[in-house]
């Protein structure tokens, strides 16, 4: 692999896969809203005396598929919940009723405020072009598409790697490597020609459990530190810093 810094983080690399909330939209903040919103709610319904904390989401939920988050979290507190399906009312207690609340709740946000790239992100796209790089977007999000178009991203991307993909291709989520590896495939190229940009713990380790070129840790809240240890080649804090 090419030595990876953030003075020539191109140095050998064609293509960068990159995660989307909280790496080129700071919609990972509106999925933390929306995750406390759903178990504030959901652990006060059932009487639990152990609340919701906001490093719940970087434990078990950040970066993750939606359904993951919600088993995950559930877990944590020993709670057990049927799984249901995917056409689950949000009102249903399973973990896909309670996944859609979530996403209820999202989406409700998004619709009302919008979603404006971080310029930084945006200006390291522009750099990427202009060095010839292909880019790609890998995130556990179902709502990837709708939130690139809101964002008025989506022209850069020719390839899109979302959980309705992850789903129809039988692909586990991050922190399995799978959803990375399949987006290097379809572009055509190597894995350590493909740089990875991450924000969450499991995005990081995602990257780094596959021989990728390099892994851009952007912290927005998960520590640098964190991830690093979880095995970030490095970590900005803005993109922009790599310009
Ligand atoms: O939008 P969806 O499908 O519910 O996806 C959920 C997840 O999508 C990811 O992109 C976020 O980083 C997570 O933290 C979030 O929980």
């Amino acid at each position: 692999m090419t030595t990876p810094s953030p003075s020539n983080p191109w140095s050998g690399a064609k293509a960068i896969l990159f995660d989307l909330d909280g790496v080129l939209t700071p919609t990972a903040d509106v999925h933390e809203e929306a995750w406390q919103h759903l178990f504030d709610g959901y652990l006060s319904s059932i009487g639990s005396t152990e609340g919701y904390r906001g490093s719940d989401y970087f434990e078990h939920i950040d970066g993750k598929p939606r359904f993951d988050g919600v088993r995950d979290f559930l877990a944590s507190r020993g709670i057990t919940l049927p799984e249901g399906g995917l056409g689950d009312m949000p009102s249903l207690e399973t973990v896909h009723g309670l996944g859609n609340r979530k996403n209820k709740v999202f989406n409700d946000i998004i619709a009302n405020d919008g979603v404006t790239p971080y310029p930084g992100s945006v200006r390291f796209i522009a750099e990427a072009q202009s060095r010839g790089l292909i880019l790609a977007v890998v995130s556990s999000s179902r709502n990837a598409p709708a939130v690139l178009k809101a964002a008025g991203l989506e022209r850069h991307f020719p390839i899109v790697v979302d959980g309705q993909v992850a789903n129809a291709k039988g692909l586990p989520g991050k922190p399995d490597p799978a959803t990375y590896l399949y987006a290097a495939e379809q572009l055509g190229l190597p894995a350590n020609t493909c740089i990875v940009v991450e924000d969450a713990v499991s995005g990081v380790q995602a990257g780094a459990g596959a021989d990728f070129h390099s892994v851009i840790g952007v912290n927005r809240g998960a520590g640098a530190q964190t991830l690093l240890d979880a095995g970030a080649s490095y970590v900005v804090d803005d993109l922009a810093e790599l310009l």
